[in-house]
């Protein structure tokens, strides 16, 4: 079925003939946003709408744990870079520039993209969060926003952000959308004094509500907060009063073992951003054997769209397999089950959604990968998820018990990517002109 009334509806939906672990199955979705049955053959329904999936492989819906949403408006803009010199001369004074409008449409162009891979929920961190989070709430997806501090150690700044904060999140509340969630985002060590830092931490804390910074993504950023405070990044964070349950700490690239034991100590979440910190030359990975032998939580991220530069969970799924594998010159590492599990369970658990897993009881969010040559033969599900499939390649992408995507169909797709590209290139001559 096709036809446009299935999309953007809250209604009970059985989908049948999907395989799912391996085993040709039946999902029912309750009609409240959760999945209420899954078996060989579900008789007892009332679905309204009935989808054959015609073999297609059920998947969770990826959690894209570290990302800057409306930085699809710099895809391609800034390439082949260092990143303090990227960051410095291209990204930030173009930045400087953005309207609410164009934050608007680049997170329009962000959904757009995660919806069309299979991406379900985002956690995001940026600026003009209120125009995320307008997307976010039609686009039908799930997604933590947070505004993104930079107070570069001056008193009178960090004032003015910390208040920005704290009117982000209570903007965020008001839209009353449970699949729009509000966070606190400190930048960075390198960006943020302490006593923002600590601010932050106790403001997340307070109203309960998670963390995310960048943590450890270059030897520049270790070496300079050794020189700057004497500690590593994650002690610093951890003096600040930073590291905590629901802190979602991106790249953690440049970790030792003391780091390591006191971000498994503190249950933080680290989220491996494997094609930025390859893109970028960071010349480290995630140390992810050592993590997990740690018991960190460790979930997956594209980070922006100007440093991936897509937001494709298939591409990043491979490529943290591999690159973990070749780094750690150990094909062992990371098998494709563990790639799914950083890509969905990991990201649930840390922004606590029930979600990440086909099973009764849990969030609807899920997808379909239908049959195409990627996924012939079918010895493993996993194997093919991870390996072979790419993002294009998901059919059906449903939040929330609400089809998005149909058979590769996305009603209001053609609009999105004009008015996006058409902003972008205004954005880049407004940043050219001055
Ligand atoms: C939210 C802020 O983070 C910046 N940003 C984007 N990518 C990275 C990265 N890899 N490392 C640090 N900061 C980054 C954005 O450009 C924005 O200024
Ligand atoms: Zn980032």
């Amino acid at each position: 079925m096709t036809d446009t009334d299935i999309f953007g509806k809250q209604v009970p939906i059985l989908i049948r003939n999907v395989s799912l672990n391996g085993k040709i199955q039946e999902i029912y979705l309750d009609g409240t946003g959760m999945i209420g049955a899954v078996g060989e053959k579900i008789t007892d329904h009332d679905a309204e709408f009935i989808i054959d999936g015609d073999g297609a492989t059920a998947l969770p819906g990826m959690i894209n744990m570290h990302t800057h949403s409306p930085m699809g408006l710099l895809r391609g803009y800034a390439d082949d870079m260092q990143l303090f010199e990227w960051l410095s001369t291209k990204i930030w004074p173009t930045e400087a520039h953005l309207t609410e409008d164009d934050i608007y449409w680049g997170a329009k162009l962000a959904c757009l993209e995660m919806i069309r891979t299979g991406t379900t929920t985002f956690n995001d961190m940026y600026f003009k969060m209120e125009s995320v989070g307008r997307a976010v709430d039609e686009a039908g997806i799930r997604a933590c926003l947070s505004y993104c501090m930079i107070d570069g150690g001056d008193h009178a700044k960090f004032e003015s952000e910390a208040r920005i904060m704290e009117s982000t999140v209570k903007n965020i509340r008001s839209l009353h959308n449970p699949r729009v969630m509000p966070g606190v985002s400190p930048h960075a060590v390198y960006t943020v004094s302490e006593e923002g830092l600590a601010w932050c931490a106790e403001y997340a804390k307070k109203e309960q509500i998670p963390l995310h910074v960048h943590l450890s993504e270059t030897e520049q950023e270790v070496a300079d907060c050794v020189a700057a405070h004497g500690m590593r990044p994650p002690a610093w964070l951890d003096h600040c009063g930073v590291l905590f349950e629901q802190c979602i700490a991106a790249h953690c690239c440049w970790l030792d073992a003391g780091d390591i034991t006191l971000l498994a100590k503190r249950g933080v979440t680290a989220v491996h951003n494997p094609i930025s910190n390859m893109k970028l030359a960071g010349n480290r990975a995630l140390p992810y054997p050592e993590m997990k032998t740690a018991g960190v939580n460790v979930a997956l991220g594209t980070d922006g769209a100007s440093s991936n530069n897509a937001l494709d969970m298939f591409s990043e799924m491979k490529t943290a397999a591999i690159l973990q594998k070749f780094f750690w010159n150990d094909p062992t590492v990371m098998p494709a089950a563990d790639a799914l599990k950083i890509a969905s369970q990991n990201g649930a658990k840390a922004l606590g959604l029930n979600a990440g897993v086909i099973a009764p009881g849990r969030l609807a969010d899920l997808i379909l990968i239908g049959r195409n040559p990627l996924n012939v033969p079918f010895f493993s599900t996993d194997s093919n998820a991870v390996y072979a499939t790419s993002g294009l390649a998901v059919s059906t992408t449903i939040c929330d018990g609400v089809i998005l995507m149909h058979d590769g169909v996305i009603p209001g797709a053609e609009e999105i990517m004009n008015k996006a590209g058409d902003v972008a290139s205004d954005l880049v001559r407004r940043a050219a002109q001055a």
